[in-house]
């Protein structure tokens, strides 16, 4: 398992941080859960770029065009951006865990509560303030919809690329099952906020080796430094805590 240069492991105090694994047999059936409701504007996609610690699509949030609603969430959240998270591997990759299974990656689909919060910003610091979908990814057969991301990962190898994305659906990138676990949890990045609900898609999208080794040719580093691979940028698991992951399924 290799070690994780990128940020802290803990946050002083924290009591709800992410990823979490998820035992399947520990999850609460929640019959109160609604149907996940998703429905997304494809001309809402704005451009592709590398962050230097993924590669993320982002979408104009300016207004109510790609949003979701229902499933645990009080209010409808929109849309803001999409990334992923993966190994060097096919052994792991993913944050979560499902009864301490990595899968090779997990895809999040990040939006925020707009209806209560005036800025993003502010919802990152608010407990009900993001909504984050995560799909995991396992191998499999190709992917139709995630090529065209694969095609455009070439001209983003390095850090702080970019390049226009005019239209793309991210539908396509989660599962058609709407079973899903969910919890209280954080971002997984800096600054590790304890402002995400999780909604954990149960059912994984297939993708192929190809597909998955172009993740892996991307770079963390700028155009003219030393090369470093983009890879293992997952955070390690955190303590569970005082909490319960509720399932839509029984
Ligand atoms: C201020 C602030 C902030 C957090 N931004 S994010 O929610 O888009 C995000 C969320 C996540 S995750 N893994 O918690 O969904 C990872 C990376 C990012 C990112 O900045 O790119
Ligand atoms: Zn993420």
């Amino acid at each position: 398992m290799p070690k994780h240069p990128l940020f802290p492991l803990t946050i002083p105090g924290g009591t709800r941080q992410s990823p979490i694994n998820i035992q399947w047999r520990d999850s609460v059936y929640d019959p109160f859960l609604k149907p996940l409701k998703i429905s997304y504007d494809p001309t809402t996609c704005l451009h592709i770029w590398n962050n230097g610690y993924s590669f993320l699509v982002e979408f104009d949030d300016s207004a109510d065009r790609s949003i979701i609603v229902g499933g645990p969430l009080e209010n409808q959240y929109r849309l803001k951006q999409f990334h992923f998270h993966w190994g060097a591997i096919n052994e792991w990759g993913s944050e979560h865990t499902v009864d301490s299974k990595f899968y090779p990656a997990e895809l999040h689909l990040v939006h925020w509560n707009a209806v209560v919060y005036p800025t993003f910003e502010e919802a990152v610091m608010e407990g009900n303030g993001l909504a984050v979908i995560g799909v995991f990814l396992k191998l499999g057969a190709h992917h139709e919809g995630l090529q065209m991301l694969v095609d455009a990962l070439p001209a983003i190898k390095h850090k702080d690329a970019v390049i226009e994305f005019d239209v793309f659906d991210p539908s396509c990138l989660i599962p058609s099952c709407p079973d899903y676990w969910t919890y209280a949890g954080s971002l997984t990045t800096p600054p590790l906020t304890e402002s995400v609900t999780w909604i954990i898609k149960k059912q994984p999208i297939e993708v192929d080796e190809n597909q998955l080794e172009a993740f892996r040719m991307l770079l963390f580093t700028s155009d003219g430094e030393e090369e470093k691979r983009m890879v293992d940028n997952f955070r390690p698991l955190q303590p569970l805590m005082n909490r319960t992951v509720r399932s839509s399924f029984q």
